[in-house]
């Protein structure tokens, strides 16, 4: 049996990992911010110093784009040398590392998916901070998984789903851009990858992409998610060629997941992974 140690357990991955390994043979733990500070070295050692574990998951993180713009020193305090202090504390306890990064570690200029061999560039604060961590990860500890993921959302937190659908209960007129593609994730399916990593034993270490198969536009995922309602709300929502924000977008984020594949075959279209959580949602 892994014993396993999951931080930032608080959002939406970290809930949502949280739910599905009950059954799990592996004993996972849970750690919200209030137990473990990322960003406080000793909090993080005492904890791996009280408790033997073989993997750590990082879920912790500074995930509003737009406030990274403006709060840039925490977005990286948080991302990058949270993520070195992790890094640094499971090298020295043996301890292997599973960390969350993103498509926006790219700018967004190619227009064919994103391997992993691709240069990297980010345009925003965010992109930035996430990037640093992954390059501390690398240079810190070689037994590291570092999934880079897209447009994650969950039955749980905040995210464009929970958005999308409130606002259309609430009968909210909604403009939503076309400017940008990628592809939406489910935090389920993440989360059943990760446990798979962590149970396999034969999976290299390094970067993996890891996204739903297929791509779309934020105003493609709201039509779909409002797909699910009844036909009169759908008429509220309209494209738009772009929606001013603070932080640059990347203008195409889609990951080629294609070296996935080789080691996990369970990835769905974006659309399905969709419907099954527009189920659990009840609308
Ligand atoms: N959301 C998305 O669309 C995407 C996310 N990712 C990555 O996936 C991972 C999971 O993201 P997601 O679950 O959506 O993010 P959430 O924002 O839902 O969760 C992040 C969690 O980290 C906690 N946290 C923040 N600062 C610290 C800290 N100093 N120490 C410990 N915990 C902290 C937050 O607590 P609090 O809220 O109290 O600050 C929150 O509970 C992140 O690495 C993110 O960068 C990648 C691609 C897409
Ligand atoms: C609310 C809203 C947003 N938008 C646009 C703004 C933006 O371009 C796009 C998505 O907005 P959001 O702020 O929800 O998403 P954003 O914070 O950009 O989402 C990103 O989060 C980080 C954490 C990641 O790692 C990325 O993979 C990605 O998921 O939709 C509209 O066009 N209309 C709207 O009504």
């Amino acid at each position: 049996m892994k014993r396993i140690a999951v931080l930032g357990a608080n959002g939406q991955l970290g809930q949502t990992l949280n739910s599905l390994v009950d059954k799990e043979p592996d004993s996972y733990s849970f750690y919200s911010k209030e137990d473990v500070d990322i960003t406080d070295k000793e909090s993080i050692s005492t904890l791996f110093n009280k408790n033997d574990f073989d993997f750590c998951v990082n879920c912790a993180a500074f995930t509003n784009v737009e406030l990274a713009e403006k709060n840039v020193d925490q977005a990286f305090l948080v991302n990058a040398e949270g993520a070195k202090n992790i890094a640094e504390v499971c090298q020295s306890k043996n301890i292997k590392l599973v960390h969350i990064s993103t498509d926006y570690v790219f700018d967004g200029k190619k227009r064919e998916p994103y391997t992993t061999k691709d240069k990297t560039d980010p345009i925003n604060q965010y992109g930035r901070s996430k990037l640093k961590g992954e390059l501390y990860i690398k240079e810190t500890i070689k037994e590291h998984y570092i999934i880079r993921t897209s447009w994650l959302y969950s039955l749980f937190g905040k995210n464009f789903l929970k958005t999308i659908v409130n606002k259309t209960k609430q009968n909210v007129e909604l403009k939503i851009t076309t400017e940008e593609q990628g592809t939406p994730t489910s935090c389920l399916d993440l989360s059943r990858f990760i446990i798979y990593l962590i149970k396999s034993h034969d999976i290299h270490y390094g970067i993996y992409h890891f996204s739903a198969k297929g791509k779309t536009t934020w105003y493609g995922f709201a039509k779909e998610i409002v797909k699910h309602f009844n036909s009169k709300k759908t008429a509220n929502i309209f494209s738009v060629d772009s929606y001013k924000t603070i932080a640059k977008r990347p203008k195409y984020s889609v990951l080629d997941i294609l070296e996935t594949e080789k080691v996990y075959r369970n990835l769905n279209e974006w659309q399905e992974s969709l419907k099954a959580m527009i189920e659990e949602l009840k609308i």
